[in-house]
Formats: C-alpha cells, structure tokens, sequence
C-alpha cells in the first residue's frame, strides 16, 4: 500500500478547525480508496507554543519538515501577538525555509454558489494566479534604524533577482500550457517601480519566448483588479509577484463568493522538499471559537496535495464531493449564506466520499 508521510500544522485560530476537517476528510478518501494511506504527525507550532516559550517553532523546525511527503498547514496569527512575528517565524519560515517559491492559488465558481458578480460575469471565473513566493516584496530585506526619533525610518526593500524571476516565469508559462486556454497574464507594475519590476518585466519577456504557442498579455496590477470583476471571462492563468498576487488571489476568492474556499499550493518545483497546501486564509480572528469556519479552502487545499502526492483518483473524489456538496445548497456556512457549521459540512463531504464509491469522479483541476 502507498504511504504517504504528512505533516500537520493546524496553527492559529480556525486553522485548527479546518484542518481537523481535512484530516477527518483525507482519512476518509483512503479508507474508501484502499490503495493508500496516511502517516500523520501534528506539531502543536503556532501562537500558543509562542506564549509558553517564545518561539513559534523548534529552532530545527523546517530540518524537520524536511523528513515529510507534504505539509498540510491550516493558518498562522493571534489577536495579541504581533502579526509580522507570527508569519515570519512560522509561515514564511517554511515557505522560505524550503524554497517553495511556487504559490498556486486556483480560484472556480464553484455550482450554485452565487458569488457578488452579476450571474454573466461570475460564472466565467476559471482562474489560477501563480504567485511568486520566495522574494519580490516579502523578501524580508530592509530594517527599521532611530527608533522613536523623530528620523526614524523603516525599509522593506523588495528583490527581484534574475533567477527568482526566471524560475517562476517558467513554471507560469508551463502551468498556463497545462490548460485548455493557454493564455498567460502578467501582471507588473513597472510604470512606478522603475528598477526591480522593470528586470520583472525583462526576464518575463525573454522566458515567454520559449513558449511561443502561449497567448501572453501584460496588466498593471492597478488595472488587473478591475479586469477581474468587470471582463473576468478573459483572463485564465495570471503571473504576479508576492505582494500583488497575495492581494490579487484573495480578491480572486472573495468573486468566487467567499474567503473562506480560496485554496493554495506551496510548491518546491523540483521536489528537493515538501510542499505545503494551505487555505488561502488566515487565523479568522471573528471566527475563532465558533465553529463556523468554511472547510472548503482546507479542503481544495487537500485536493490539490493528493495530485501533488499523485493520487489523481483520489483528488478528483475530493472534488466532486466538495462540488456535490455546493451544488446541493444545503449544508453551506454562513460565509456563503448557509447555517451550518464547520462539523456538519466536514460531515456532508465524508457522505459522499463514502456513498461515491462506484462513482466516476467529477471534473478535477489539474493545477499542481
Ligand atoms: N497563510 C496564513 O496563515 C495567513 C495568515 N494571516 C493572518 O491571519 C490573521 C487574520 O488576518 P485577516 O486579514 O483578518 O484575514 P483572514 O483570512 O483571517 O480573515 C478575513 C475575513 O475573511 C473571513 N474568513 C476567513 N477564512 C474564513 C473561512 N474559512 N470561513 C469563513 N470566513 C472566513 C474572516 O471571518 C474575516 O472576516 C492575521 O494575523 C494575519 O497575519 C492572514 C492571511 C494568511
Ligand atoms: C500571509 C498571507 O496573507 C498569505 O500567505 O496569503
Ligand atoms: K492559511
Ligand atoms: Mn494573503
């Protein structure tokens, strides 16, 4: 039987939640498929293990993670604690840590669910935003100097290198090749950001040339946000750097009608380390405790590590449950104008993975 060694992170908030929901679904889909199985191990890292001994995690935390398939991670940031210490010693630490510079991001109005476009419009999202990971803006190069005089100053000074760009052009240009439309955006902002956006533009223009079948447009990322909510239909795969695809991806979620079903990849392309899959959410400080948070984001998030793990069959249940579960309409959480919680919709999802089993599995996304 295939073995498949998965770090769990729940982290902060309704991280915990919803990646109790993930592992309650994944359990489910091995059991049903027979084929594989799960060796989990969770790590308590996160805001409360910071308050106990002031660190996030371990100081051999991502040597660590190295011994895994993948990592599933649920959300990292508390009320009281800083939100640049909670990220940087924890999500950015394994996302830096271990080179996963491809953040994949897919974003579908998924059935029945009414996003805030006009019906005509919504309907068309069928998006992935590739989002560099490992540099540009979140590089974590600057520093803060005079500290409470009146000359105080703080840098964050974005980098862009030849290779970071490079390498996440390539694989944007490979991944929009992957799908039916192969039509590639870029997003820039190269008017105001003379030089390290420039060499941006620069090697995305050199790399695109290795592509020639490839339908490539350039946005300014000012514009890119009103071409996604008023010409959605014409954009497929989109290129951005950390800052912009970091907004323009929970924008991307917010049209497909909730925060709470954006799903995400981490990914370390050539898999000199795991990769990890996260809802594209954070800690949901207004959800904490309720028991109401939308697993759906966890668990796309899930789907897209069983293709990574190359359990095709298995991703592709996943999907086809989550969607027969929107396409119902009956068991939604309030974020998409349902009433139920976080347990029962883990618990709808379960049902039909267990029901489905003579079933062909639904229309799954390759995406990672
Ligand atoms: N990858 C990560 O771990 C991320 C961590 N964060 C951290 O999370 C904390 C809160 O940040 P916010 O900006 O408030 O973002 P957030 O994503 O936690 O919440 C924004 C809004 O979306 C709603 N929402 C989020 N997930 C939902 C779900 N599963 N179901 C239903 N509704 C959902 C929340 O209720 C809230 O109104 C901060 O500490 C931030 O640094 C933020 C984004 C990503
Ligand atoms: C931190 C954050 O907002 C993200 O990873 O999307
Ligand atoms: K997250
Ligand atoms: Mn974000």
């Amino acid at each position: 039987m295939r073995r498949h060694k998965i770090a769990l992170i729940p982290g902060d908030g309704i991280g915990s939640d919803v990646i109790h929901a993930g592992r309650q679904v994944l359990d489910a889909l091995a059991a049903a498929d027979g084929g594989f199985g799960f060796d989990f191990e969770s790590f308590d890292w996160g805001s409360d293990r910071y308050r106990r001994v002031g660190k996030m995690m371990p100081d051999d935390g991502v040597d660590t993670l190295r011994g895994f398939d993948a990592i599933y991670f649920g959300a990292v940031g508390d009320p009281k604690i800083p939100d640049h210490i909670t990220l940087w010693e924890l999500r950015l630490a394994i996302c830096q840590g271990l080179d996963q510079y491809a953040n994949v991001r897919p974003s579908r109005l998924l059935p029945n669910i009414t996003g805030p476009l006009r019906p005509d419009l919504g309907r068309d999202i069928d998006w992935v935003i590739v989002r560099e990971n490992s540099e540009g803006e979140y590089a974590g190069a600057g520093g803060r100097a005079h500290r409470g005089l009146p000359i105080e100053v703080g840098l964050d000074v974005s980098v862009f290198t030849r290779t970071g760009v490079e390498r996440i052009a390539r694989f944007a240009c490979e991944l929009a090749m992957s799908r039916p439309r192969r039509k590639l955006t870029i997003v820039t902002k190269s008017n105001a950001q003379r030089h390290g956006m420039v060499l941006w533009d620069e090697v995305c223009r050199s790399v695109v040339k290795d592509f020639p079948a490839l339908d490539v447009d350039w946005m300014l990322v000012d514009a890119m946000t009103m071409r996604l909510v008023l010409r959605p239909g014409t954009v497929d795969t989109v290129l951005a750097t950390n800052l912009h695809a970091d907004v323009l991806s929970d924008l991307a979620s917010a049209l497909s009608g909730s925060l709470g079903i954006g799903a995400t990849a981490n990914l370390a392309p050539d898999r000199s380390a795991p990769s990890m899959f996260e809802p594209i959410h954070g800690s949901g400080f207004d959800l904490i405790g309720k028991g109401i948070a939308n697993p759906i984001g966890a668990l796309w998030s899930a789907v897209l590590m069983l293709e990574h793990l190359g359990e095709a069959k298995a991703a592709g249940r996943l999907m086809d449950a989550i969607e027969r579960v929107t396409a119902e309409g009956t068991t939604l959480t309030p974020d998409l104008g349902g009433t139920a919680r976080t347990d029962e919709v883990t618990r709808a999802v379960i049902g039909l993975i267990e029901r489905q089993n003579d079933a062909t599995p639904g229309a799954s996304r390759h995406v990672a």
